[in-house]
């Protein structure tokens, strides 16, 4: 399997912004441009979050797998709530080889009550494994869910920068931020991947770790495990490797922003492969608009190949495809301008 260059950006002049020079700002704008265009994948260094902080969360991640499964049943998903344990994903409705752990930042919107997706069992409060087990859980994964997000949203901001440098359109990107992204409302979740070894019965020689699929939100941030190389890109037909780098996040753009871009941006289509002599743990975010964030592409002048999208129609739909045996998966190629 081929290696596929995804670049690897320095973001540091996004982080430390106040002796920011804006020349260097504008570079590395330009560097998440071009990797948006070209692969809809980039990798991240110098993003400021302690390596302390994420290996903390990778031997949480762990010590939670490693537990009996009575112990991690006691958080499963149930209907109507879909934080917590899992080992029945399924992708385009197929099941994934991997057990998942779901939450959601503690400030946002868990309410089934008041979400316009009632009745999908998508909200719900987050469920934690109890203490006397594993005392450091909670607070190692809410703590590390705070600084993946602002993360995302420091990602974002150039994301949203570089779109109105290339269409030469001014966009208030701060405007833009707090009209689609607010805590309170957030729905946006961290996920703890484990994928369990897997070795083929010579029957179902293609089970995937994840089959493949584009993510439905705005932007992914992804810790990748290390020594263990299973998520590829597909790219012109080839799905080529996007292998672990140390001190890195992988990024990826999902499909709102390819919305917002008017199909400049490609969000790409990727899948885990299984491996069989090795266990794998990857820590992706997701960070999600608010529900009322209506999508669209952000500039006015081009010919717009989308018709606006409303965030929670397109999650809804989205979920009943991949989730449930309910209808047709829903893409953006449904909003293609006819
Ligand atoms: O495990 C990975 O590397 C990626 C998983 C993924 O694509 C997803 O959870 O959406
Ligand atoms: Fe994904």
């Amino acid at each position: 399997m081929q290696t596929l260059k995804v670049p690897l950006i320095d973001i540091s002049p996004l982080i430390s912004k106040s002796q920011g020079n804006v020349d260097l700002i504008s570079s590395v704008i330009q560097e998440i441009s071009l990797a948006c265009q070209n692969w809809g994948f980039f990798y991240v260094i110098n993003h400021n979050i302690k390596e302390s902080v994420i290996s903390s969360v990778e031997s949480e991640s762990l010590n939670f797998f490693k537990l009996p499964k009575e112990i991690k049943s006691t958080v499963a998903r149930f209907d109507g709530n879909f934080q917590g344990y899992s080992d029945t994903e399924l992708t385009k409705q197929k099941l994934d080889w991997k057990q998942i752990f779901d939450f959601s930042p503690e400030d946002a919107f868990q309410s089934e009550v008041t979400s316009p997706l009632k009745g999908i069992g998508i909200h719900g409060k987050n469920q934690w494994p109890n203490d006397a087990i594993l005392p450091n859980f909670k607070n190692t994964m809410t703590s590390y869910l705070k600084e993946v997000r602002n993360l995302g949203l420091v990602l974002m901001q150039a994301i949203f920068k570089g779109l109105e440098m290339d269409c030469s359109q001014i966009v208030d990107t701060q405007d833009l931020l707090e009209y689609c992204f607010s805590i309170k409302e957030d729905t946006s979740f961290g996920r703890l991947n484990y994928y369990p070894e897997y070795v083929s019965n010579g029957n179902n020689s293609n089970q995937l770790g994840v089959g493949p699929h584009s993510d439905a939100g705005v932007l992914t941030v992804l810790y990748q495990q290390e020594g263990v190389c299973s998520l590829q890109v597909l790219k012109d037909n080839t799905f080529y490797d996007i292998p672990p780098i140390k001190d890195s996040f992988v990024i990826n753009i999902g499909d709102m922003t390819q919305v917002w871009s008017n199909g400049r941006y490609k969000a790409p289509i990727h899948r885990v492969l299984t491996n069989a002599n090795k266990t794998r743990i990857s820590i992706p975010f997701f960070l999600n608009p608010k529900y009322s964030c209506l999508v669209e592409p952000l500039c006015p002048r081009e010919d717009q190949i989308y018709r606006p999208i409303l965030w929670s129609e397109f999650r809804k739909g989205r979920v009943l495809g991949d989730y449930a045996d309910l209808g047709e998966e829903l893409q953006i190629s449904h909003y293609l301008v006819k």
